[in-house]
């Protein structure tokens, strides 16, 4: 499988609860690599940018308020088949059905409040890293 990239954000249930490290070491002990990293709060107008796609969803309006609730930490992840491997190591958006052993599993709160977020294609990666890191901050 090709080295690739991923994009994900640490969300702000996971900064409050100081969880930043136990999260990152669950991402490096499955083989991805932290190429990129940075602490930030988001503007309303970034997360409703970056959530654009969930516009017409009823809990838009409540996604929007909590990723602006506090801070996140912005990530670029490289690694083989990088995109897929993060959804697997992320568990299920809900953390009822994650997988054992799962980000998400482990230390999600909710449905909302799930701790992390991954791209969901090569597509969308690149998208979003242009979103938040200029080519000079990733180091791989
Ligand atoms: N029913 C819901 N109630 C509240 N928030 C929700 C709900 N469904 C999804 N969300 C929030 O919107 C985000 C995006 O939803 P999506 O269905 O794309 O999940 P995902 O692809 O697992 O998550 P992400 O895009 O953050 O990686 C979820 O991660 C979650 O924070």
């Amino acid at each position: 499988m090709a080295i690739e990239r991923t994009f994900s954000i640490l969300k702000p249930d996971a900064t409050a609860r100081n969880l930043t490290g136990a999260i990152n070491a669950v991402i490096e002990k499955s083989g991805l690599r932290i190429v990129a990293q940075k602490r930030i709060h988001m503007s309303r107008r970034e997360a409703e940018t970056f959530y654009a796609v969930h516009k017409e969803r009823p809990f838009f309006g409540e996604l929007v308020d909590f990723m602006i609730s506090g801070p996140v930490v912005v990530q670029v992840l490289e690694g083989e088949g990088a995109v897929l491997r993060y959804r697997e190591i992320m568990g299920a958006t809900n953390p009822e059905s994650a997988a054992d052993g799962t980000i998400r599993k482990l230390y999600a709160k909710s449905i909302g409040e799930n701790s992390v977020h991954g791209s969901d294609s090569q597509d969308n990666a690149k998208i979003e890293i242009a979103q938040f890191f200029s080519g000079n901050e990733i180091v791989g």
